[in-house]
């Protein structure tokens, strides 16, 4: 074999090879050595090719490395896994795929997919390898305790089998299903003839633990519904030479001098002008790699941010701790409302808060115990300056809120104003489907000389409307630094349940007269999370954020705008 280089101009290559052929036609083995260095043989006659017949003059097909070196590794009757190609290429996994897909793409190879399912035990299937199922040990000691014969009180037979916590709640609902007994009125019966080696889901989790494989999908579907096992698809690819490969491959093909990447010595040494970049195939299909990504709640936030700025809201800042005095004394939120006991807020044990503005301050307390504004009465209840300082994680923003309108956040403010926040309020909540004890509110108020409850509707319609909803219902409500003050709702778009999803009011002459305010507020605190809900028709709160959430949902949620 023997070439010489014509021509050697950036991107073309041309060679002229003289091939000695013997019996073309005859299928030829696939060379898995560098072109170089192949020597071609016909299988029939294992001579080396000497006797010259033929002279062929052809120009080789060029290929850029990591998809010569897989086609050679391919072998045309025998499918070879990408793993395995990738052992015998030393390229890595998304290499050989990006390879073989591209060799998909010319022709030279085929690419099957199958599905590959791996099954592990969970902890807990771990955990009864060894103690036996909780319902074989229910059943061995309802046995022992004589439940053959007659009914044993539950508590015995639960103690006499040692099992406690949400074992026993285990152990009693498959005792049932598998048939092992009757349990009556606080009583356990054992059937008599059951043997506990005929149990198909022990024999199962015995053979896994020991590597084998379970073909029985009922009883594979049943531990992980008991979440005793973990199933785990992944998808296979294998590739196979195509008969144009073959073809290809015994002419030869050369190594494209084709450039994968742009590195700094390229650009530094000016080659980059010269070198053929390998096409960019976006369609290929590679592995899936899980990066960092913004979290759909963070998505949602930040979603409403804009279309708030958009709107002309500037944003507002402020501590998360912060003193009682601007989360509920300049709210008039008396020093005795429930919300303000322990049940309701995080108080933390951190030394009091001691710059409290004075004029504030005063006009804040003479607010509580004698009134404010031309109708007020105040409390006349007890107001302490200690507690006024207390620190704690705010309950909502509107302590921010405050803040702004005393003017001790931005300087004072001369209407008309605008201002938002999206930020995390903490309530000493029960956790259930629509509540968790830290979320988003998306704070918010406008000042303005004249401002009525149309405005506040308009503004929440208009609002709502850029996310979809457009069903808004108010219901009048009490808060003490509002009047009039209304509920938002909207409906559940997979439930139909009408969901709590705001609180808002104009802020009172009490709450606005101590901060120097002399113009209307109306203002509100939306749930973010609320209106996630809302758009993505999640029905549980701890689906969208959280530790529970799943995994596989935040890393393919699209973030939604
Ligand atoms: N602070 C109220 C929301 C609100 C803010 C401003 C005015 C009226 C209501 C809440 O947390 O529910």
């Amino acid at each position: 074999m023997d070439r010489q280089p014509v021509a050697s101009r950036s991107g073309v290559r041309l060679f002229y090879r003289s091939l000695t052929v013997g019996g073309l036609g005859d299928r030829l083995r696939p060379p898995t050595k560098p072109t170089s260095q192949v020597t071609l043989r016909c299988e029939r006659n294992w001579e080396p090719l000497s006797e010259q017949h033929t002279v062929l003059r052809q120009q080789l097909m060029e290929l850029p490395s990591d998809q010569l070196a897989v086609v050679e590794a391919a072998s045309a009757d025998d499918r070879r896994t990408v793993e395995q190609l990738r052992e015998e290429t030393g390229l890595d996994t998304a290499a050989v795929t990006r390879a073989a897909f591209e060799l998909e793409a010319e022709g030279l190879v085929a690419v099957t997919e199958t599905t590959d399912e791996s099954v592990s035990l969970t902890a807990e299937g771990e955990s009864y390898l060894d103690a036996g199922l909780p319902e074989h040990r229910l059943y061995s000691a309802a046995v022992e305790q004589g439940a053959e014969e007659g009914g044993v009180s539950m508590g015995q037979v639960v103690g006499a089998a040692d099992l406690d916590g949400e074992a026993v709640d285990i152990a009693l609902s498959n005792f049932a299903r598998k048939g092992y007994g009757e349990i009556e009125s606080g009583e356990i019966t054992a059937e008599a003839d059951v043997d506990l080696n005929d149990d198909v889901e022990a024999a199962a989790l015995d053979a896994l633990a020991a590597g084998e494989p379970v073909a029985d999908e009922d009883v594979l579907d049943q531990l992980d519904r008991r979440g005793l096992i973990e199933r785990a698809e992944r998808t296979v690819r294998s590739v196979e030479l195509t008969d144009a490969g073959v073809t290809e491959l015994m002419a030869g093909i050369e190594e494209a001098e084709e450039v994968d990447r742009l590195t700094p010595d390229l650009l530094t040494s000016g080659e980059w002008e010269d070198v053929e970049f390998a096409d960019y195939n976006v369609e290929a299909d590679a592995e899936a790699i899980d990066g960092g990504k913004m979290h759909p709640l963070r998505g949602m936030a930040e979603r409403v941010k804009e279309v708030l700025v958009g709107t002309g809201f500037e944003e507002m800042d402020g501590p998360h701790a912060d003193a009682e005095f601007w989360i509920n004394d300049a709210l008039f939120m008396p020093q005795d409302h429930p919300a303000r006991t322990h049940w309701d807020q995080f108080a933390l044990d951190v030394p009091p808060m001691d710059d409290l503005p004075d004029e504030v301050r005063e006009d804040v307390e003479a607010a509580h115990r004698v009134g404010a504004g031309p109708d007020g009465e105040g409390y006349h209840s007890p107001w302490g300056e200690e507690m006024a300082r207390q620190v704690d994680l705010r309950g909502h923003t509107t302590s921010l809120s405050a803040r702004h309108l005393a003017g001790i956040a931005q300087g004072d403010l001369e209407p008309p104003q605008r201002f938002f926040s999206v930020e995390k309020a903490y309530r000493n909540d029960e956790i259930d489907a629509t509540h968790l004890l830290e979320f988003f509110q998306i704070e918010g108020w406008v000042m303005a000389e004249d401002l009525s409850v149309r405005d506040l509707m308009g503004t929440f319609t208009e609002f709502y409307e850029q996310f979809g909803i457009t069903d808004l219902e108010f219901k009048p409500t009490y808060n003490p630094y509002t009047e009039p003050s209304f509920e938002l709702f909207g409906e559940h778009p997979v439930t139909g349940e009408v969901v709590e999803i705001g609180n808002s009011g104009i802020f009172r002459p009490e709450m606005l007269d101590p901060l120097g305010v002399e113009c209307d507020v109306m203002a509100w605190g939306l749930a973010l999370e609320r209106l996630m809900m809302l758009v993505t028709g999640a029905e549980d709160i701890r689906d969208v954020h959280g530790t529970l959430v799943d995994l596989d949902y935040l890393r393919t949620e699209e973030v939604r705008y």
